[in-house]
């Protein structure tokens, strides 16, 4: 088995690079928006067209293989996590910088069996950078093994999160209340590339010590919570307890001791999981 899980994932890679190509190209033309569940969670044709292309591309070499897609999910697909081989997809995570031409777009692809990753790989498209894990076998950036950072003091830290797509007065309050204690520790400073994706390839860097964030979908961060842990990192709920992928709510860090020193300063709140029934018309 271990052989096909290395050929999936060079096919992995190859996808991902001709998806960048794709979002490269688009970003010289006019982007179409339109929106999904509120007037800020954008999606464009690009989007739509990267997810089809891995997919079909997928399923052509891997028949039996499953998906989670983001584009597919918000098209009515079910976002269920099996035991079963299934490609994890957000074809481009960052849709908002894409629209602003802001430089940080990624490709994201992650592969797990029996529900956990084998491998992820995040192309960051316009920064040419390739980070590819593999279960066992470390993280990499173009080819570079990384490795996190050792800064084990959080006051010491560079920290990233995002705002998010909702802005529900109520779940605003709560990013703010957390992000209002994290600097107030404080920390060096709070960062956000804009994509989830390349913040965790971020911490497997040791550009920052950890990120942060509710509200993500498992597209957003599968690949990357691999890329995370094969460098060195450590994944948590913002609760402390274990990392559910399907919670929609994660830490990332190099260390234990980074993790669970933001935990305590998170105002945790609990948006609907990716695998929750659909709501009733
Ligand atoms: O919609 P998308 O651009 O694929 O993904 C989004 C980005 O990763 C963003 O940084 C994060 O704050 C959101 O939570 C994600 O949904
Ligand atoms: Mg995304
Ligand atoms: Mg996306």
């Amino acid at each position: 088995m271990a052989d096909d899980w290395q050929n999936a994932m060079d096919h992995a890679v190859a996808l991902a690079r001709r998806a960048g190509e794709v979002v490269r190209e688009a970003l010289q033309h006019d982007r179409k928006v339109m929106t999904k569940s509120c007037s800020v969670d954008l999606v464009t044709q690009t989007d739509q067209k990267v997810e089809t292309l891995i997919i079909q591309s997928v399923k052509e070499k891997f028949p039996t293989h499953r998906f989670i897609g983001e584009e597919s999910v918000a098209a009515g697909e079910v976002c269920v996590l099996t035991d079963s081989p299934t490609w994890i997809i957000d074809p481009i995570d960052g849709t908002t910088n894409f629209v602003h031409a802001f430089p940080f777009v990624a490709v994201s692809i992650g592969f797990s069996v029996n529900k956990q990753m084998q491998f992820g790989v995040v192309y960051s498209c316009l920064e040419d950078k390739m980070y590819t894990a593999r279960r066992g076998n470390g993280a990499f950036c173009n080819g570079e093994p990384l490795q996190v950072s050792q800064q084990e003091d959080v006051k010491q830290s560079m920290i990233a999160t995002e705002f998010g797509s909702s802005r529900d007065p109520e779940v605003v309050d709560k990013i703010f209340s957390s992000l209002r204690n994290i600097l107030c520790i404080p920390v060096h400073g709070v960062r956000g590339a804009g994509t989830a994706a390349v913040n965790m390839c971020l911490v497997a860097s040791g550009c920052v010590e950890a990120y942060y964030e509710m509200g993500i979908h498992v597209w957003d961060v599968a690949a990357g919570s691999l890329i995370v842990s094969e460098a060195g990192g450590v994944l948590m709920d913002v609760d402390g307890g274990e990392l559910d992928l399907m919670s929609r709510r994660i830490v990332a860090a190099n260390s234990r001791t980074v993790a669970e020193r933001l935990v305590i300063e998170i105002d945790a709140f609990s948006p609907p999981r990716d695998d929750a029934p659909p709501l009733k018309p």
